[in-house]
């Protein structure tokens, strides 16, 4: 079931995963201190969001590359999502969705139904197990 995709997400960064989840979550921009004043017409060309949107598909690559012993990484994320930059957890659903969309935009012949379906249970996987460590830290946003 876990994918070797990692090399992937790379290339989905730099196709504005990010701004989509803006797009279609427009609640989410103002999580982010350095792009929530920026109109969304805009940041398709912002440097710092591409760098932002391959660091954080390179991390997901890297939860991905684990085959389920990933919970050093998860943890990682957590610490700082929860600590650093006070994201609620229901995020990582929306922005695990969205990720998934782009995906199958990009890579059509690739994601069949079942390598769709089994992304989507990976990325429930790693969305659970930041709900407990979230649950264990008390931050619910
Ligand atoms: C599985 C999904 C995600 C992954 C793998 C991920 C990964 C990362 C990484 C690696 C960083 C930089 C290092 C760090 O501070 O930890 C980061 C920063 C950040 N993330 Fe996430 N993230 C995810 C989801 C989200 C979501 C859903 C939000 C909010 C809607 C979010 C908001 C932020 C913010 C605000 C920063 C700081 C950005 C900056 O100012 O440079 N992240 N993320």
């Amino acid at each position: 079931m876990w994918v070797d995709a990692g090399y992937k997400w790379v290339n989905v960064g730099n196709e504005w995963a990010v701004v989509r989840l803006f797009k279609e979550h427009p609640d989410t921009k103002a999580l982010f201190p350095k792009f929530k004043d920026i109109p969304l017409e805009q940041l398709g060309n912002n440097e710092d969001l591409r760098k932002h949107g391959t660091t954080v598909l390179r991390a997901l690559g890297n939860i991905f590359r684990q085959k389920g012993n990933h919970s050093v990484n998860v943890k990682e994320l957590a610490d700082t999502h929860i600590n650093k930059h006070k994201i609620p957890p229901y995020n990582f659903t929306l922005i695990t969705n969205v990720a998934s969309v782009v995906l199958t935009e990009m890579y059509p012949g690739e994601m069949t139904k079942p390598m769709q379906d089994s992304f989507s249970k990976v990325f429930k996987i790693i969305c659970s197990d930041l709900e407990q460590l979230y649950k264990a830290a008390n931050f619910q946003g």
